[in-house]
């Protein structure tokens, strides 16, 4: 593992003027899990590195987040500067416990990107590059700057995240367990390194299960369980305040129901002084930050990262290019050559030829779509905060993706023909089928982006991905016609993707004239069983697999949208 390095200073750091926090009598309620925090005062001073310490389960993260003014308090108030907190925006940084960086690119060009999407609209691109490189210097992360995040140790992605939080300059940084699982000497590092940032104005809060960073720190909140305020004061005072020789002895003393004197904990005056100041404090104006990008940039700007990190990602590469070629071959042993044949045709397999290309245009749209979302999602939902908007969001998902499957689709139909498993046939009817197949593709990935969304993790899509094939093989129409489908299953087959795009497909190859006058007794029989499920316009499938795509385009929309308001238990 590299030896962490020492952040470097970069000439003349820019000093920022830090916000004042204050927690006034917090208490939290949260559903399942009932007072989390109970009546909780403290001030955070401007420019200094608090630590909120506790016990396991004892609120710390509940706390910061509060605090943060991401999760409102059920009773008394936070206050930033003697304000209410204002929307998260370039001046608030928060580190999650997850990272919140993509692994899969270099760290610099990772940071480019955040950079291009969080710093103000019109910022040179020159300008973005040149803040990355002072980040990065500051941190000490120069000679890492061509890693791909992914391969950088713990420490040193952690950094990261930081980084990207430091590129707008914030005047408040919370973060969640910043040195949990670093080793001494990396943890250290970084405690190192948010002490500094401390020291040029920003206020820096962390919730650490660390011993060894509290004495590191400007001021202890110790929280005892049951969200009750232990202690709140300076690291050296701390054992002293609880009569213990250590600070194993401290925890074991809370844990016991121990209460640091206020006077002593600096907990009350310093609340007291708090809440006097709230009531005395004349909101400040927040200074005037420029906007970030706006929803078309943000497009662009995502459709440019979601590329790069579609190429990047081993996985991803060989789902893209593993799947049309496994489904060819795949096609090329089951059916033999000539089915279509106007003169002696198989109807069977035409029908099955259909239906496979339908699925295949399904299949490469969901498998696409199942991991686009739920493998970032902590990166959007801090993204979020800092101005991402959803529908930029999943808009880039869409013109990212579209254009790769549509290769797929076209390069199927493509090689069927040229191995005579599809019809000698005109551009019109190849046009047809292609449309068809993209946008078969298009509502399938949809519904793979959407799944992706709803997920809490990608095991569980890749769990769903046999569920949603399933009924999409069973009530398509191919293997028992809808004609002759009970009820409920012809009710299920009209939300069946699959079923639309077979149909459409069936009807471009005008399998009922094929079955009809082709002279092979199959085909009369086959008619029969099918009835009119070829006889409609293309063009009816068409927009009923858009209607499709736009619906579960809209619910991924929507449950993005839930899920990032939902940020801090909201
Ligand atoms: N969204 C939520 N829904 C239900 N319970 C929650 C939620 N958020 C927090 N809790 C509960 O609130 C309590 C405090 O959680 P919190 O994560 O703040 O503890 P912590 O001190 O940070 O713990 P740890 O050090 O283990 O991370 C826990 O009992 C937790 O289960």
């Amino acid at each position: 593992m590299p030896t962490p390095t020492r952040p470097r200073p970069t000439g003349e750091p820019t000093r920022v003027d830090g916000v004042r926090l204050e927690s006034l009598h917090v208490i939290q309620d949260v559903r399942g899990a009932g007072r989390v925090l109970d009546d909780v005062s403290f001030e955070a001073p401007a420019a200094r590195l608090t630590v909120i310490a506790g016990s396991s389960g004892a609120g710390k993260t509940v706390l910061l987040e509060t605090l943060a003014g991401l999760r409102p308090a059920t009773a008394g108030s936070v206050r930033h500067d003697g304000a209410e907190p204002l929307p998260p925006g370039p001046e608030f940084g928060f580190v999650p416990q997850e990272d919140v960086v993509h692994r899969e690119l270099p760290l610099r060009q990772t940071l480019v990107h955040a950079g291009r999407l969080r710093l103000p609209s019109g910022t040179p691109v020159e300008a973005v590059a040149a803040r990355v490189d002072d980040v990065l210097a500051a941190l000490g992360l120069t000679d890492r700057a061509a890693t791909r995040v992914g391969a950088l140790s713990g420490g040193e992605r952690k950094r990261a995240c930081v980084a990207a939080e430091l590129l707008t300059r914030p005047r408040v940084l919370f973060l969640d367990e910043p040195t949990s699982g670093l080793d001494p000497v990396s943890g250290a590092a970084l405690l190192a390194t948010l002490r500094e940032l401390a020291g040029n104005g920003t206020t820096v809060v962390l919730t650490t299960h660390v011993l060894a960073d509290l004495p590191r720190c400007d001021q202890v909140v110790f929280l005892a369980p049951g969200g009750r305020l232990a202690y709140a004061g300076p690291p050296d005072a701390l054992r002293a305040a609880f009569g213990a020789q250590t600070v194993e002895e401290v925890y074991a003393a809370v844990a016991g129901g121990a209460v640091a004197p206020p006077a002593r904990s600096g907990a009350g005056s310093e609340a007291g002084s708090a809440a006097g100041s709230a009531q005395r404090a004349v909101p400040e104006c927040p200074e005037a930050v420029a906007p970030g990008p706006g929803a078309v940039r943000q497009w662009l700007l995502l459709t440019r990262r979601t590329a790069a990190l579609l190429v990047r990602n081993r996985l991803s590469v060989a789902v893209l290019a593993g799947s049309p070629v496994m489904i060819v071959a795949m096609f090329a042993v089951l059916f033999r050559p000539g089915a279509f044949d106007a003169a002696s045709p198989d109807p069977g397999t035409t029908t099955m030829i259909m239906f496979w290309i339908a699925f295949g245009a399904f299949f490469f749209g969901l498998t696409y779509g199942l991991l686009q979302i739920c493998t970032e999602l902590p990166v959007l939902r801090r993204e979020f905060l800092a101005g991402l908007r959803i529908g930029p969001y999943v808009a880039a998902k869409l013109t990212t993706v579209l254009p790769v499957l549509a290769v797929a689709d076209a390069l199927l139909l493509a090689v069927l023909r040229a191995l005579d498993r599809l019809p000698a046939a005109g551009w019109s009817t190849y046009g047809s089928l292609f449309v068809t197949s993209v946008l078969a593709s298009a509502a399938a990935l949809a519904l793979g982006l959407l799944t992706s969304a709803a997920v809490t993790e990608p095991g569980q899509a890749t769990l769903m991905l046999p569920l949603l094939c399933f009924p999409q093989v069973l009530f398509s129409g191919a293997f028992v016609p809808v004609p002759r489908m009970a009820l409920g299953g012809r009710v299920i087959s009209w939300a069946m993707t699959n079923r639309w795009a077979f149909e459409a497909l069936g009807g471009a190859v005008r399998l009922p004239a094929l079955w009809r006058d082709g002279g092979s007794p199959m085909g009369p029989p086959l008619l029969a069983s099918y009835g009119d499920s070829f006889g409609h316009p293309a063009v009816r499938g068409w927009v009923v697999l858009v209607g499709f795509a736009a619906v579960f385009l809209g619910g991924t929309w929507a449950v993005l949208v839930r899920k990032c308001r939902s940020y801090g238990g909201r």
